[in-house]
């Protein structure tokens, strides 16, 4: 908790706070942040582990509320100093439709701009994703790439293209006047696939082995690398920018940072046995046991599927042409970009973000 000697006297806004990434950046705030005297948590719903933070020595503040909505997103912003908005619709599984992505990543994301400018807050930082460049729709891989390199970020998909919106309104933020006549300072954090205690989907795959007698399918040849990072970096991420952010201004506002920590790249699936191996999982085949067509066709199958069902029930699998197409492109990412501008460095090595996620992975067990 922070070392209440020191002054508090600083107010953050966290948007999605009892999501998986939010709680993380939550918690971290709470350990590492010294200057806070208030931490206001804002999502649509909260979660009951917010009661045990209320003890400490920082106020903190649950609210209920919809990005979506431009007064109860003003009202949350109001007096804050530092906002950090991670809320956001995840969704590559066709869940909810392409309207409600865009309603809660964009508009949500042009409010929360719009309650700063108005209310007065001047820095703005915003939970992008790699997603945002890619990969794209050509399926061109992104081997190693940094902040700089070029590829061309084309998308359709409804989460991305609303990733890409959001993180453009934000950045074209940067340097309008807020109320009292400073500029608002934003910038933008793009994490690649994160990983860590609360990742549902590690769980989805993990309950899946077990249900399969304690084995999953390679389906992704072993070649292709997803970029991975694990959540307690990301987090530490956003804490440093966000204590950062006033102090260099001219060098981070209206600037991008890709996520990155030591974890090894490896394919997807390879990634996850790192934790689902020691948990008692094998990942048959050393190549993937069904032909690339088959894998298009059963996604696109699904997809039909989902349109067929849609009036009776909601059918979301994890495989679908797109989540395929992301699985099986090339996208890593090798920059020291954060290290130069807000000496970011890992907070936890790759050994604890791995034994951390195993820990996890071992109480979630019980609970499928
Ligand atoms: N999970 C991942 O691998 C990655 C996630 N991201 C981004 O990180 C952010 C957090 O993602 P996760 O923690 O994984 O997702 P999550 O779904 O666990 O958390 C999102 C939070 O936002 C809240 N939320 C959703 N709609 C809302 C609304 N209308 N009003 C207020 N709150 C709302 C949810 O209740 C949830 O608590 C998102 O912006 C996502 O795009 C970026 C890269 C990778
Ligand atoms: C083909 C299947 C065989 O086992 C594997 C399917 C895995 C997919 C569900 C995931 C593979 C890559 C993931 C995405 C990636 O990590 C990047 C992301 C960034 C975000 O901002 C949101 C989540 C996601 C799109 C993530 C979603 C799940 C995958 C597509």
């Amino acid at each position: 908790m922070a070392n209440s000697a020191q002054t508090q006297e600083l107010v953050y806004l966290v948007t999605g706070g009892c999501g998986f990434l939010g709680e993380h950046v939550v918690r971290m705030l709470l350990q590492r942040e010294p200057r806070l005297r208030e931490l206001r948590i804002f999502d649509l719903h909260l979660g009951p582990w917010l009661e045990e933070l209320k003890t400490g020595p920082v106020q903190v503040t649950a609210i209920q509320g919809d990005v979506t909505q431009a007064h109860e997103v003003a009202a949350a912003v109001a007096g804050a100093h530092v906002v950090i908005h991670t809320a956001g619709l995840v969704d590559v599984f066709g869940k909810t439709s392409p309207e409600t992505i865009h309603e809660v990543n964009v508009q949500g994301t042009q409010n929360v701009i719009e309650a700063c400018v108005q209310t007065g807050t001047r820095f703005l930082i915003y939970t992008s994703s790699m997603e945002v460049v890619g990969p794209n729709i050509k399926g061109q891989p992104f081997y190693r790439g940094n902040e700089n390199t070029p590829y061309e970020a084309v998308h359709r998909h409804p989460y991305p293209c609303s990733k890409a919106l959001a993180e453009r309104l934000v950045l074209e933020a940067n340097g309008r006047e807020v109320l009292g006549g400073l500029p608002l300072v934003t910038c933008a954090l793009r994490p690649t696939g994160i990983y860590g205690e609360g990742h549902q989907i590690m769980k989805d795959f993990y309950h899946q082995g077990l249900r399969l007698g304690g084995r999953l399918f390679r389906a992704i040849p072993a070649s292709v690398e997803h970029g991975r990072v694990y959540v307690g970096n990301v987090a530490w991420m956003h804490v440093l920018v966000a204590r950062e952010l006033e102090h260099r201004a001219a060098l981070m506002g209206g600037q991008v940072y890709f996520c990155y920590d030591n974890s090894p790249y490896k394919s997807y699936e390879d990634f996850n046995m790192e934790f689902l191996g020691p948990c008692g999982l094998r990942l048959v085949g050393t190549r993937p046991l069904m032909p690339y067509w088959l894998l298009v066709l059963l996604a696109a199958l699904n997809t039909l599927l989902q349109w067929l069902l849609r009036p009776l029930l909601l059918y979301a699998p994890l495989l679908n042409p797109y989540t395929l197409a992301v699985a099986n492109t090339t996208f890593t990412v090798s920059t020291d970009k954060a290290r130069r501008h807000f000496g970011y460095e890992p907070l936890f090595s790759w050994e604890e973000s791995r034994t951390r996620t195993i820990r996890w992975v071992r109480t979630a067990e019980g609970s499928a």
